[in-house]
Protein backbone atom coordinates (compact mmCIF):
# COMPACT_ATOMS: atom_id res chain seq x y z
CA UNK A 1 0.00 0.00 0.00
CA UNK A 2 1.91 3.00 -1.54
CA UNK A 3 1.17 6.62 -0.89
CA UNK A 4 0.91 7.99 -4.54
CA UNK A 5 -1.18 11.16 -3.95
CA UNK A 6 -1.89 14.21 -0.65
CA UNK A 7 -4.89 16.54 -1.14
CA UNK A 8 -5.26 19.06 1.27
CA UNK A 9 -8.82 20.80 1.89
CA UNK A 10 -10.27 22.70 4.71
CA UNK A 11 -14.15 22.86 6.40
CA UNK A 12 -15.47 25.76 8.57
CA UNK A 13 -18.10 24.45 10.88
CA UNK A 14 -20.14 26.90 13.01
CA UNK A 15 -20.32 26.69 16.52
CA UNK A 16 -23.59 26.11 18.75
CA UNK A 17 -22.26 28.03 20.91
CA UNK A 18 -19.28 30.56 20.93
CA UNK A 19 -16.22 29.03 22.78
CA UNK A 20 -13.94 31.62 25.24
CA UNK A 21 -11.06 30.64 26.88
CA UNK A 22 -8.53 33.04 28.61
CA UNK A 23 -6.38 32.46 25.75
CA UNK A 24 -9.28 33.24 22.90
CA UNK A 25 -12.76 33.70 21.61
CA UNK A 26 -14.27 31.39 18.26
CA UNK A 27 -17.24 31.35 16.69
CA UNK A 28 -16.50 28.65 13.94
CA UNK A 29 -14.29 25.54 14.07
CA UNK A 30 -12.09 25.49 11.05
CA UNK A 31 -9.91 22.76 10.58
CA UNK A 32 -7.55 21.39 7.45
CA UNK A 33 -8.37 18.27 6.55
CA UNK A 34 -5.90 15.60 4.35
CA UNK A 35 -6.49 12.67 2.53
CA UNK A 36 -3.64 10.34 2.02
CA UNK A 37 -4.11 8.21 -1.27
CA UNK A 38 -2.83 4.99 -1.79
CA UNK A 39 -1.79 2.70 -4.88
CA UNK A 40 -4.37 0.71 -3.47
CA UNK A 41 -7.37 3.89 -3.58
CA UNK A 42 -7.25 3.78 0.15
CA UNK A 43 -7.89 6.62 1.59
CA UNK A 44 -6.31 7.95 5.07
CA UNK A 45 -7.82 11.10 6.96
CA UNK A 46 -5.76 13.67 8.97
CA UNK A 47 -6.91 16.81 10.48
CA UNK A 48 -5.56 19.71 12.01
CA UNK A 49 -7.43 22.73 13.87
CA UNK A 50 -5.12 26.15 13.71
CA UNK A 51 -4.94 26.86 17.28
CA UNK A 52 -2.26 29.55 16.91
CA UNK A 53 -2.64 30.81 20.76
CA UNK A 54 -1.51 27.64 22.01
CA UNK A 55 0.66 25.38 19.42
CA UNK A 56 1.71 28.48 17.31
CA UNK A 57 0.30 27.16 14.18
CA UNK A 58 -2.54 28.99 11.74
CA UNK A 59 -4.12 27.73 8.80
CA UNK A 60 -1.90 28.85 6.24
CA UNK A 61 1.44 27.44 8.23
CA UNK A 62 -0.84 24.10 8.35
CA UNK A 63 -1.22 24.04 4.86
CA UNK A 64 2.54 25.41 3.78
CA UNK A 65 4.22 22.91 6.03
CA UNK A 66 2.39 20.12 4.56
CA UNK A 67 2.61 21.01 1.26
CA UNK A 68 5.96 22.32 0.98
CA UNK A 69 8.23 20.16 3.32
CA UNK A 70 6.52 17.13 4.28
CA UNK A 71 4.07 15.98 2.38
CA UNK A 72 6.76 15.75 -0.30
CA UNK A 73 9.02 13.14 1.87
CA UNK A 74 6.16 10.91 2.31
CA UNK A 75 5.44 10.12 -1.57
CA UNK A 76 6.29 6.60 -2.60
CA UNK A 77 6.63 5.14 0.90
CA UNK A 78 4.89 2.20 1.93
CA UNK A 79 2.29 2.41 4.68
CA UNK A 80 4.30 -0.26 6.66
CA UNK A 81 7.32 1.57 6.69
CA UNK A 82 6.24 3.42 9.95
CA UNK A 83 9.74 3.65 11.31
CA UNK A 84 11.03 5.89 7.84
CA UNK A 85 7.37 7.61 7.80
CA UNK A 86 7.36 9.17 11.31
CA UNK A 87 11.34 9.72 11.66
CA UNK A 88 10.39 11.74 8.30
CA UNK A 89 7.45 13.13 9.65
CA UNK A 90 9.64 14.35 12.98
CA UNK A 91 12.58 15.31 11.35
CA UNK A 92 11.39 17.00 8.36
CA UNK A 93 10.91 20.50 10.30
CA UNK A 94 11.12 21.64 13.68
CA UNK A 95 7.54 22.60 14.95
CA UNK A 96 4.79 22.65 13.26
CA UNK A 97 2.71 19.71 15.70
CA UNK A 98 -0.27 20.26 13.95
CA UNK A 99 0.54 19.70 10.41
CA UNK A 100 2.82 16.95 11.66
CA UNK A 101 -0.58 15.62 13.60
CA UNK A 102 -2.32 15.67 10.48
CA UNK A 103 -0.23 13.16 8.02
CA UNK A 104 0.19 10.91 11.43
CA UNK A 105 -3.38 10.54 11.72
CA UNK A 106 -3.80 9.82 8.08
CA UNK A 107 -1.29 7.24 7.93
CA UNK A 108 -2.61 5.71 11.52
CA UNK A 109 -6.50 5.42 9.87
CA UNK A 110 -4.55 3.83 6.55
CA UNK A 111 -2.54 1.51 9.17
CA UNK A 112 -6.23 0.27 10.33
CA UNK A 113 -6.87 -0.24 7.00
CA UNK A 114 -4.18 -2.04 6.31
CA UNK A 115 -5.02 -4.42 9.24
CA UNK A 116 -8.49 -4.70 8.86
CA UNK A 117 -8.94 -3.22 12.60
CA UNK A 118 -10.30 -0.46 14.13
CA UNK A 119 -7.54 2.28 15.09
CA UNK A 120 -8.54 2.08 18.88
CA UNK A 121 -7.88 -1.86 18.73
CA UNK A 122 -5.26 -1.74 16.81
CA UNK A 123 -3.36 0.59 19.39
CA UNK A 124 -4.24 -1.67 22.54
CA UNK A 125 -8.01 -2.38 22.12
CA UNK A 126 -8.92 -1.83 25.73
CA UNK A 127 -12.28 0.17 25.82
CA UNK A 128 -14.48 0.43 23.25
CA UNK A 129 -16.73 3.31 24.79
CA UNK A 130 -16.03 6.02 27.67
CA UNK A 131 -17.43 8.99 28.72
CA UNK A 132 -16.49 12.98 28.11
CA UNK A 133 -16.75 16.10 29.87
CA UNK A 134 -18.01 18.90 27.93
CA UNK A 135 -16.76 22.59 28.20
CA UNK A 136 -18.06 25.47 29.83
CA UNK A 137 -16.48 28.78 28.39
CA UNK A 138 -15.55 31.62 30.48
CA UNK A 139 -18.62 34.29 30.79
CA UNK A 140 -20.27 35.89 33.80
CA UNK A 141 -21.53 33.42 36.11
CA UNK A 142 -25.22 33.76 35.94
CA UNK A 143 -24.33 33.06 32.36
CA UNK A 144 -21.66 30.02 33.08
CA UNK A 145 -24.60 28.68 35.41
CA UNK A 146 -27.19 28.71 33.39
CA UNK A 147 -24.80 26.73 30.66
CA UNK A 148 -23.34 23.95 32.92
CA UNK A 149 -27.16 23.48 33.89
CA UNK A 150 -27.95 22.64 30.29
CA UNK A 151 -25.15 20.36 29.66
CA UNK A 152 -26.15 18.30 32.93
CA UNK A 153 -29.81 18.31 31.77
CA UNK A 154 -28.42 16.88 28.23
CA UNK A 155 -26.69 14.16 30.11
CA UNK A 156 -23.46 15.16 31.14
CA UNK A 157 -21.89 14.07 34.26
CA UNK A 158 -18.57 16.01 34.03
CA UNK A 159 -18.09 19.92 33.19
CA UNK A 160 -14.88 21.46 32.60
CA UNK A 161 -15.17 24.77 33.45
CA UNK A 162 -13.00 27.42 31.56
CA UNK A 163 -11.27 30.39 33.97
CA UNK A 164 -8.36 32.15 34.07
CA UNK A 165 -9.57 34.96 34.27
CA UNK A 166 -9.96 37.72 36.99
CA UNK A 167 -9.35 35.48 40.31
CA UNK A 168 -11.75 37.26 42.20
CA UNK A 169 -14.63 36.39 39.35
CA UNK A 170 -13.60 32.85 38.84
CA UNK A 171 -14.25 32.21 42.33
CA UNK A 172 -17.71 33.38 41.84
CA UNK A 173 -18.38 31.60 38.67
CA UNK A 174 -17.18 28.10 40.26
CA UNK A 175 -19.24 28.97 43.77
CA UNK A 176 -22.39 29.74 40.77
CA UNK A 177 -22.18 26.74 39.26
CA UNK A 178 -21.33 24.11 42.08
CA UNK A 179 -24.70 25.51 43.57
CA UNK A 180 -26.23 25.39 40.22
CA UNK A 181 -26.02 21.62 39.43
CA UNK A 182 -25.41 20.23 43.00
CA UNK A 183 -22.64 17.75 44.47
CA UNK A 184 -23.23 14.71 42.35
CA UNK A 185 -21.92 16.35 39.01
CA UNK A 186 -17.80 16.27 38.45
CA UNK A 187 -16.16 19.85 38.20
CA UNK A 188 -13.07 20.27 36.79
CA UNK A 189 -11.43 23.74 36.05
CA UNK A 190 -9.30 24.98 33.26
CA UNK A 191 -7.52 28.02 33.43
CA UNK A 192 -5.61 28.11 30.20
CA UNK A 193 -2.09 29.65 31.60
CA UNK A 194 -4.66 32.32 33.51
CA UNK A 195 -3.39 32.89 36.68
CA UNK A 196 0.00 33.54 38.48
CA UNK A 197 1.51 30.38 40.64
CA UNK A 198 0.86 32.30 44.06
CA UNK A 199 -2.65 33.54 43.38
CA UNK A 200 -3.65 30.02 42.01
CA UNK A 201 -2.27 28.51 45.39
CA UNK A 202 -4.36 31.42 46.72
CA UNK A 203 -7.88 30.82 45.01
CA UNK A 204 -7.29 26.57 45.09
CA UNK A 205 -7.01 26.76 48.67
CA UNK A 206 -10.18 28.69 48.83
CA UNK A 207 -11.71 26.32 46.74
CA UNK A 208 -10.87 23.76 48.99
CA UNK A 209 -11.69 25.23 52.06
CA UNK A 210 -15.56 26.14 50.73
CA UNK A 211 -15.49 22.47 49.84
CA UNK A 212 -16.43 23.26 46.32
CA UNK A 213 -15.25 19.83 45.56
CA UNK A 214 -13.08 20.33 42.38
CA UNK A 215 -11.71 17.46 40.93
CA UNK A 216 -8.19 18.86 39.12
CA UNK A 217 -7.58 22.04 37.82
CA UNK A 218 -5.61 22.50 34.11
CA UNK A 219 -2.70 24.35 33.34
CA UNK A 220 -3.07 27.23 36.31
CA UNK A 221 0.25 29.04 34.98
CA UNK A 222 2.14 30.03 32.16
CA UNK A 223 3.37 27.18 30.07
CA UNK A 224 7.18 27.74 30.16
CA UNK A 225 7.16 28.16 33.79
CA UNK A 226 7.57 24.67 35.35
CA UNK A 227 9.05 25.51 38.03
CA UNK A 228 5.70 27.74 38.85
CA UNK A 229 3.36 24.78 38.37
CA UNK A 230 5.39 23.05 40.34
CA UNK A 231 4.82 25.55 43.05
CA UNK A 232 1.18 25.22 42.72
CA UNK A 233 1.38 21.52 42.64
CA UNK A 234 3.24 20.86 45.96
CA UNK A 235 0.86 23.46 47.93
CA UNK A 236 -2.44 22.47 47.04
CA UNK A 237 -3.91 19.25 47.93
CA UNK A 238 -6.35 19.38 44.48
CA UNK A 239 -5.04 17.77 41.59
CA UNK A 240 -2.82 19.91 39.07
CA UNK A 241 -2.90 18.81 34.69
CA UNK A 242 -0.34 20.10 32.73
CA UNK A 243 -1.78 21.21 29.58
CA UNK A 244 0.17 23.77 27.31
CA UNK A 245 3.05 22.71 29.14
CA UNK A 246 3.09 18.82 28.36
CA UNK A 247 3.68 19.98 25.06
CA UNK A 248 5.51 17.35 22.79
CA UNK A 249 7.55 14.46 24.62
CA UNK A 250 10.60 16.13 25.74
CA UNK A 251 8.35 18.46 27.57
CA UNK A 252 6.53 15.46 28.82
CA UNK A 253 9.52 13.83 29.94
CA UNK A 254 10.75 16.78 32.15
CA UNK A 255 7.56 17.45 33.84
CA UNK A 256 7.74 13.77 34.69
CA UNK A 257 11.00 13.98 35.31
CA UNK A 258 10.53 17.02 38.34
CA UNK A 259 7.09 15.68 39.32
CA UNK A 260 5.46 19.42 38.90
CA UNK A 261 2.20 18.28 37.80
CA UNK A 262 -0.26 15.20 39.34
CA UNK A 263 -1.90 14.39 35.62
CA UNK A 264 -1.15 14.99 32.22
CA UNK A 265 -3.18 16.30 29.63
CA UNK A 266 -2.50 14.86 25.72
CA UNK A 267 -3.40 16.28 22.70
CA UNK A 268 -2.56 15.00 19.31
CA UNK A 269 -1.96 18.61 17.91
CA UNK A 270 0.63 19.51 20.60
CA UNK A 271 2.55 15.98 20.62
CA UNK A 272 3.02 16.11 16.61
CA UNK A 273 0.64 12.52 16.15
CA UNK A 274 -0.04 9.55 17.64
CA UNK A 275 3.13 8.19 17.37
CA UNK A 276 4.65 10.42 19.65
CA UNK A 277 1.34 10.25 22.32
CA UNK A 278 1.90 6.39 22.43
CA UNK A 279 5.10 7.77 23.62
CA UNK A 280 4.07 10.29 25.76
CA UNK A 281 1.11 7.47 27.29
CA UNK A 282 4.01 5.23 27.82
CA UNK A 283 6.13 7.40 29.91
CA UNK A 284 3.41 8.49 31.96
CA UNK A 285 2.51 4.83 32.72
CA UNK A 286 5.97 4.47 33.89
CA UNK A 287 6.42 7.39 36.07
CA UNK A 288 2.00 5.79 37.48
CA UNK A 289 0.67 9.58 36.06
CA UNK A 290 -2.50 9.30 34.89
CA UNK A 291 -4.18 11.11 31.57
CA UNK A 292 -6.49 12.71 30.00
CA UNK A 293 -6.89 13.14 26.32
CA UNK A 294 -7.74 16.14 25.20
CA UNK A 295 -8.42 18.00 21.99
CA UNK A 296 -8.62 21.29 20.25
CA UNK A 297 -11.40 23.05 18.59
CA UNK A 298 -11.67 20.15 15.84
CA UNK A 299 -14.17 17.90 14.12
CA UNK A 300 -14.90 14.68 14.32
CA UNK A 301 -12.45 13.49 12.34
CA UNK A 302 -9.79 14.57 15.22
CA UNK A 303 -12.42 13.69 17.83
CA UNK A 304 -12.25 9.96 16.40
CA UNK A 305 -8.38 9.65 16.18
CA UNK A 306 -7.84 10.71 19.41
CA UNK A 307 -10.41 8.84 21.20
CA UNK A 308 -8.85 5.59 19.46
CA UNK A 309 -5.62 6.40 21.29
CA UNK A 310 -7.54 6.84 24.81
CA UNK A 311 -9.65 4.08 24.38
CA UNK A 312 -6.29 1.73 23.73
CA UNK A 313 -4.41 2.77 26.83
CA UNK A 314 -5.28 1.97 30.43
CA UNK A 315 -3.34 5.35 31.79
CA UNK A 316 -5.89 7.65 30.06
CA UNK A 317 -8.77 7.77 32.67
CA UNK A 318 -10.02 10.75 31.58
CA UNK A 319 -11.22 12.62 28.19
CA UNK A 320 -11.97 15.69 27.43
CA UNK A 321 -13.00 15.13 24.05
CA UNK A 322 -16.28 17.12 23.47
CA UNK A 323 -15.55 19.67 20.42
CA UNK A 324 -17.21 17.37 18.14
CA UNK A 325 -20.25 17.76 20.71
CA UNK A 326 -19.85 21.63 20.99
CA UNK A 327 -20.25 22.00 17.18
CA UNK A 328 -23.58 22.96 15.10
CA UNK A 329 -23.11 20.67 12.23
CA UNK A 330 -21.07 17.49 11.46
CA UNK A 331 -19.86 16.85 8.15
CA UNK A 332 -17.32 13.87 8.91
CA UNK A 333 -19.51 10.87 8.15
CA UNK A 334 -18.31 7.57 9.81
CA UNK A 335 -16.43 8.11 13.16
CA UNK A 336 -17.19 7.93 16.55
CA UNK A 337 -20.57 8.55 17.66
CA UNK A 338 -21.99 10.98 21.44
CA UNK A 339 -24.46 9.12 23.76
CA UNK A 340 -25.21 11.97 25.92
CA UNK A 341 -22.03 11.88 27.80
CA UNK A 342 -20.74 8.86 26.17
CA UNK A 343 -18.31 8.70 23.44
CA UNK A 344 -18.75 5.22 21.15
CA UNK A 345 -15.99 4.33 18.91
CA UNK A 346 -16.70 2.80 16.01
CA UNK A 347 -15.74 -0.91 14.49
CA UNK A 348 -14.67 0.03 11.21
CA UNK A 349 -11.35 -0.56 9.87
CA UNK A 350 -8.88 2.59 10.68
CA UNK A 351 -10.97 5.81 11.69
CA UNK A 352 -14.04 4.48 10.12
CA UNK A 353 -14.71 7.73 7.97
CA UNK A 354 -16.93 7.17 4.81
CA UNK A 355 -17.08 11.20 3.51
CA UNK A 356 -16.31 14.33 4.20
CA UNK A 357 -19.28 16.78 3.65
CA UNK A 358 -18.35 20.79 2.06
CA UNK A 359 -14.64 19.70 2.09
CA UNK A 360 -13.22 22.74 0.13
CA UNK A 361 -10.10 21.20 -2.10
CA UNK A 362 -6.80 24.00 -1.98
CA UNK A 363 -4.05 21.63 -3.25
CA UNK A 364 -2.42 18.58 -3.92
CA UNK A 365 0.80 16.86 -3.52
CA UNK A 366 2.11 13.67 -6.03
C1 LIG B 1 -12.21 21.80 23.27
C2 LIG B 1 -11.58 21.30 24.55
N1 LIG B 1 -12.58 20.99 25.50
C3 LIG B 1 -10.62 22.32 25.12
O1 LIG B 1 -10.96 23.06 25.99
N2 LIG B 1 -9.38 22.31 24.57
C4 LIG B 1 -8.32 23.22 24.86
C5 LIG B 1 -8.50 24.57 24.26
C6 LIG B 1 -8.57 24.41 22.77
C7 LIG B 1 -8.79 25.60 21.93
O2 LIG B 1 -8.58 26.75 22.30
O3 LIG B 1 -9.14 25.30 20.77
C8 LIG B 1 -7.81 23.17 26.27
O4 LIG B 1 -7.18 24.12 26.72
O5 LIG B 1 -7.92 22.14 26.93
MG1 LIG C 1 -6.56 22.92 28.62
Amino acid sequence: MKIIKIEIGKVKIPLKKPFITALRHVDFAEDIIIKIITDTGNVGYGNAPPTAVITGDSQDSIISAIQNVIAPQLIGLDIWETEEIFQRIDKSMLHNSSAKACLDIAVYDLLGQMCNLPLYKLLGGYRHSFKSDLTISLREPSIMAQDAREAVNNGYTDLKLKVGGNAKLDFERVKAIREAVGDKINIRLDANQGWKPKEAVRLIRQFEDKGLNIELIEQPVIAHDMSGLKFVTDNVDTLIMADEAAFGTYEVFQLLSNRACDLINIKLMKAGGIHNALKIADMASTCGVECMMGCMLESKLGITASASLAGAKSIITRADLDAADLLAEDPIKGGISYNKNTILLNEQAGLGISEIQNWQFITEIK
